[in-house]
Order: structure tokens, then sequence, then C-alpha cells
């Protein structure tokens, strides 16, 4: 085992038994999930993951709805949820709801650092960590700032631009990894067009780990079921896993 961690995702309230991707992917070998909570005006997603986020929007899916559905989940890998600064903003309970319905980690991709006072303390408040990205083009002492105030992981994103399937890992992204690596003991974790395997194998190699999306969101938009998808994050555990570990023979 490489003890390199494997979070993948998926937008909440996209099917009704939407759930069962959370549980599928608690029995695959998620070290966490991240829970998208969909928002109408999805800034920083590509194609899938929008689609994704107005299918969820089309039947019905609200935070208080998909909250509700995770307070019947029994998983024991930690939930983070996903959601953009406009749904979060208005609504002061917003990290005290999360934290009710068993929810321990935020990712805000919207909030730039200098106006993260207010949500870190009430996450903070609230128990939960709030998690901070870090991209290509953070000049060096906003770099030292982001690895000091994220709790729980740094979010390093491999390419500048938006969430989606690529066919190869950034050349930026390691070297991204490897700066927020000298700056934290917090684990690095890469996200954005890991989209096979072997691009979490040549992540991993300066990253704690990584985040896959949007692979996954693709399956699920064409039909795959919990436990297809769940197959696929446990080929992402299997290469992983692999990581380091001297091939036998
Ligand atoms: O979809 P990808 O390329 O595998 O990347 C993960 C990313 O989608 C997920 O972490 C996420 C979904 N929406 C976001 C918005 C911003 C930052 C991150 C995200």
């Amino acid at each position: 085992m490489s003890g390199k961690l494997l979070v993948p995702y998926v937008t909440g309230g996209i099917r009704p038994d939407w759930t069962g991707y959370v549980e599928a992917y608690a029995r695959s070998g998620a070290d966490m999930i991240e829970i998208g909570l969909p928002f109408s005006d999805p800034i920083l997603d590509g194609p899938t993951i929008q689609q994704a986020s107005y299918r969820a929007l089309r039947q019905g899916a609200t935070v208080r709805s998909i909250l509700d559905d995770l307070t019947e989940v029994d998983v024991d890998v930690p939930l983070i949820a996903m959601t953009y600064y406009n749904l979060v903003m208005h609504d002061p309970a917003f990290c005290a709801d999360l934290a009710a319905a068993g929810v321990s980690g935020l990712i805000v991709p919207d909030v730039p650092i200098d106006e993260v006072d207010e949500l870190a303390a009430s996450a903070t408040a609230a128990g939960v960590d709030l998690v901070l990205l870090a991209a290509p083009t953070t000049p060096g002492p906003r770099l030292a700032a982001i690895a000091r105030r994220s709790r729980r992981f740094v979010y390093a994103v491999s390419v500048m631009g938006t969430t989606g399937e690529r066919d190869r890992l950034a050349d930026d992204a390691v070297r991204l990894a490897r700066d927020l690596r000298a700056l934290t003991d917090l684990p690095v974790l890469l996200g954005f067009g890991i989209s096979r395997p072997a691009h979490a194998v040549e992540a991993a190699e300066a990253a704690d780990g990584v985040v896959v999306a949007s692979a996954l969101m693709r399956m699920v938009l064409d039909g795959a079921d919990p436990a297809q998808v769940g197959a696929v994050v446990a080929e992402f555990r299997a290469a992983l896993d692999g990581v380091g570990v001297p091939v036998p023979g």
C-alpha cells in the first residue's frame, strides 16, 4: 500500500438513488468523497460537471435535499462538500448544516484567499475543514498563505481552466504539487483532468493523492450504475496502491 489518497466525486441529486455512488465509492477504496452541491452557474466546471449539475437541479436537488439524503448514508469515509460561494454566502447556518448531515469538509473554489476570513471562521466554528485551492499561476507568497490556511488537505488545481477530462497530466501539475509539498505537512491532492489510472499514478509521483470527477460523472451521465462506477474507482485505487511498490520478480 502506498498510502496515496483517492477522492472520487459525485454530484448530489444526479439520480434519485445517487447516494448509492457514495456507498460504492466507499466500498471501492475512496479515502474521502467529494459531493457536489449543484449550482446554476458553475463557472469553474467543464461540460461534464456542468451537465451533471443542471441535471441534478432539474430533478429538484437543493442543498437541503442533498444534505437530507446524506443523513441516511452510513459510510466511514469523510465527506467533503463542494459548491460555489453564492450558495454559501447568504446562509449563516451553511457550515453547521453540513456538519449536522455528517459532512466534515468544504471546498468553495470561487472565494479568493483575501476574502476567506468569514467563511473560514464559520467553518471552524462548525467543525468543518475548509479546503483551499492553489493553481499553477498562484504566486509564491499566496501559495504559502493557501498552504497555511487550508485544512485537511490542499487542493492543487493541475491546469488553468475548467474541470474536465484530459488526455494527459499537465506539466505544471507536478511542479505545483512539489511547491506545495515544500510548504505544508497537509496532504497535497491534485485535481482537474485526472481521467485515467495512469494519470493518477503520474500525479502521485509528486502529490499525496488525486481527486477524480469528470471521468466518473461522464459514466454516471451515460447511465452507469453505482457498481459500474465503483469498479472504475477500484481501478484508480489499485493503480495508486502500486505507486512506489517494487514490482515482484
Ligand atoms: O472533473 P475533473 O477534471 O476530474 O476535476 C475534479 C473536479 O471536477 C472536482 O474536484 C470539482 C468539481 N467542481 C469543481 C469546481 C472547482 C474545483 C473543483 C471542482
